[in-house]
């Protein structure tokens, strides 16, 4: 199959605050404006940004867990909104979820082996042998005791509980698995157990993965691409070692800057960002960052910039650091990403 495995056109979710009679009227919640982007097979595209920029509600749309206010989401070409009963069970199969608490999105009155096989037994009834060895097999595969069947989330650590979350992911062979902030609640050894078991199981299957995730160091080790979101768009997107090395956006910059340096013989960067971020029920006008921003001028206070390609094949949405010239600037955020496409 060529072209992505999965392609995000605009999506777009707005939440109504309360209810009225003039649906006009009803304030609304931009948690999330005009996304783009494409994941290939086997590719890690990360998504980073502060708390309430809009990372689990992108993930919700991919899985239809919620409902786009526009945009769409495509699966090897296939628009899923469009898909029938059939199609979109079949679907399900290829997307899988894993959550950031390992315990409160696990069944605390199932075993293991029930737990990891559920997703199985909505497609096919599975006889006990079935499943007992199928548990076993995926226990296996996130490196766990295959006799850890029959144990109950309680009697698991927060480690092993999120290889389970990851085992019953599994358990269908998706072709994508979604990860919101799938290792914050771990201790930092444990996140990076985990971290590398999902870089072994990518290679194994060539898995590809959207993973959000608000600790930069954490995206750093795992991703191929970075998507940087500010109250609920896309500000940058990048191949992620050019994003670490040199961050374009104002705000990527910052963010890296606030970030804690593993590597001390690594400049840190200085750009201070003041403030909070502005609500998402009332976004500034222009650029959403240009309150908090350094190098704002008069455009940024005006204009939405847009998704601007850059020669080292990401993606930048900055009047200031990308201003859109006559032969750069797309009319819309898709071209930019079919650029990007092309490049990777
Ligand atoms: N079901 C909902 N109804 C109304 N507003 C919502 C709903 N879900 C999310 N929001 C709002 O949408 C915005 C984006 O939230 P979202 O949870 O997607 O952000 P996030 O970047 O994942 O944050 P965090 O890292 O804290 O989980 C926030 O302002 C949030 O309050």
């Amino acid at each position: 199959m060529n072209g992505p495995l999965l392609k995000v056109e605009n999506l777009t979710k707005h939440y109504p605050l309360g209810s009225g009679i003039f649906k006009k009227s009803i304030p609304v919640i931009r948690a999330v404006e005009d996304v783009s982007f494409s994941v290939e097979a086997g590719e890690t595209l990360c998504i980073v940004g502060e708390s309430g920029c809009g990372k689990s509600t992108v993930a919700r749309l991919l899985m239809r867990l919620v409902e786009p206010t526009a945009g769409r989401v495509l699966i090897d070409g296939t628009d899923i909104a469009g898909l029938k009963k059939d199609a979109l069970h079949a679907w399900r199969r290829r997307m899988q979820m894993v959550f950031q608490d390992p315990y409160s999105s696990l069944n605390p009155r199932l075993t293991a082996a029930q737990i990891i096989t559920e997703p199985v037994e909505n497609f096919e009834r599975l006889g006990r042998n079935q499943r007992q060895a199928l548990a076993a097999d995926l226990l296996r595969k996130v490196g766990m005791s295959p006799e850890m069947t029959h144990r109950l989330p309680s009697e698991l650590s927060g480690g092993q509980r999120q290889r389970l979350g990851i085992a019953r992911a599994l358990s269908l062979n998706p072709s994508l698995i979604i990860a919101d902030e799938a290792v914050s609640a771990l201790d930092v050894s444990v996140q990076a157990q985990i971290l590398n078991l999902l870089l072994d199981l990518q290679q194994q299957m060539g898995i590809a993965f959207v993973f959000i995730s608000h600790d930069l160091g954490v995206v750093e080790h795992i991703g191929h691409r970075v998507a940087v979101m500010y109250l609920g768009r896309i500000v940058e997107l990048a191949p992620c070692e050019a994003l670490f090395a040199k961050p374009v956006h104002p705000y990527t910059e910052a963010l890296l800057a606030a970030a804690p340096v593993p590597d001390p013989t690594r400049i840190r960067l200085q750009v201070p960002v003041d403030g909070e971020m502005p609500s998402p029920i009332n976004p500034p006008n222009g650029c959403a960052f240009h309150p908090r921003c350094p190098l704002a001028v008069e455009r940024c206070r005006i204009e939405v910039p847009p998704l601007v390609p850059m020669a080292d094949g990401r993606i930048v949405a900055c009047h200031v650091r990308a201003p859109a010239t006559e032969l750069s600037a797309p009319p819309i955020a898709n071209r930019a990403l079919a650029q990007i496409d092309s490049i990777s």
